[in-house]
């Protein structure tokens, strides 16, 4: 196959950040994707509605001049979120989702909820009004080990959590493990978003004839068999699994550093990347659903009707793009890539 033609995708899970950053880093994503669901974890986070209607409109000005793109916003659950500000956020019509940070699980989760049982009000509102809420699903005590966090997370507060909400709509963001995938096929009203990263990298890339910053992301790769088995559901054709590439630009310097930034910055060659993951299985007709159907089924949206080609074309990823002030590493910088976004 020398080319692939498919409908438009959006992005359901991105990190655009604000001023300059955000300046810096939207026409990527405007290139790719007619959607994206807007990460709320700015310093300090989109907590009302109020907030998320200022980020909106910082983030339309940001759209390069002439192109389309409809950021869908979120905002960000705290132990003090009212279930009134859940009422009018579903009336706003441009909040689509409610994301839930365990505090202190990754970057900018600070002001993110101290214990699940504390929001039980907040998610009794979210159900009542269909307001589906986003997982960073690790948990974040110390005596967790790193790599089992989010299967840790599933048993002792998902499991829990879907009893008590069982109609509320779910999204596991991010997932990394085998239990993560089989959890979502055993469970109702629960879909998963799956990054770039975790289809085409192992714990292994980060360790890589020395420390390699720009693989680490949360939650961390994990080892090969739980790659296999993200592969196996992004290329399944199950409606539950859908592209959310967690593109999370940190500045060079603050990844290369003593205490580097969580986050991969994949937002340049999202779709290549997706593409080549699904190659490697001979899954390319399954990349479609996967990237433009899935994901507007769930948040109950109408599918792009504009189309994208990717051709066959050997090109390398860029050691760095302009950002701030030290330049931002794309995902596989430097690596060779066969698939490319005409
Ligand atoms: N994924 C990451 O490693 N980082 C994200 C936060 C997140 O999605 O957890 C970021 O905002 O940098
Ligand atoms: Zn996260
Ligand atoms: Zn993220």
């Amino acid at each position: 196959m020398q080319k692939l033609t498919i409908t438009r995708p959006d992005d359901w899970h991105l990190h655009l950040r604000d001023g300059a950053a955000l300046k810096a880093v939207l026409p990527f994503t405007v290139r790719q994707f007619a959607r994206a669901i807007i990460m709320p974890n700015l310093k300090p986070p989109i907590r009302s509605v109020a907030d998320a209607a200022c980020y909106r409109d910082r983030i339309l000005a940001a759209i390069p001049e002439g192109q389309q793109f409809e950021p869908l916003m979120t905002l960000y659950l705290t132990d003090n979120t009212s279930p009134d500000e859940i009422l009018r956020a579903k009336e706003s019509q441009f909040i689509k989702a409610v994301k839930y940070y365990p505090a202190g699980a990754t970057t900018n989760s600070d002001s993110g909820v101290t214990d699940i049982l504390k929001c039980d009000r907040i998610f009794e509102a979210m159900q009542q009004v269909d307001m589906p809420l986003l997982l960073h699903g690790e948990v974040t005590d110390n005596d967790v080990d790193t790599f089992d966090r989010e299967k840790v997370f599933i048993e002792r507060h998902l499991i829990p959590f879907k009893q008590r909400f069982p109609n509320l709509r779910v999204v596991l963001e991010h997932i990394t493990t085998s239990d993560a995938v089989q959890y979502v096929l055993s469970a109702n009203t629960i879909a998963a978003t799956i990054t770039p990263q975790h289809l085409l990298f192992n714990r292994n890339a980060l360790f890589k004839g020395g420390l390699r910053p720009h693989f680490y992301c949360l939650p961390i790769l994990k080892r090969e068999e739980h790659r296999q088995a993200l592969l196996q559901a992004a290329t399944s054709g199950n409606p539950k699994f859908f592209l959310g590439t967690d593109s999370a630009p940190h500045t060079r310097t603050s990844k290369e550093s003593s205490c580097g930034c969580a986050g991969c910055f994949s937002a340049l060659h999202a779709l290549e990347l997706y593409a080549e993951a699904f190659e490697s299985v001979k899954a390319l007709d399954k990349l479609e659903a996967f990237a433009s159907f899935y994901g507007p089924d769930f948040y109950q949206l109408p599918r792009n009707t504009e189309r994208i080609t990717l051709s066959k074309t050997t090109w390398r990823v860029p050691d760095e793009v302009p950002f701030m002030e030290s330049g931002l590493v794309p995902l596989g910088a430097g690596q060779e890539m066969t698939w490319q976004m005409v």
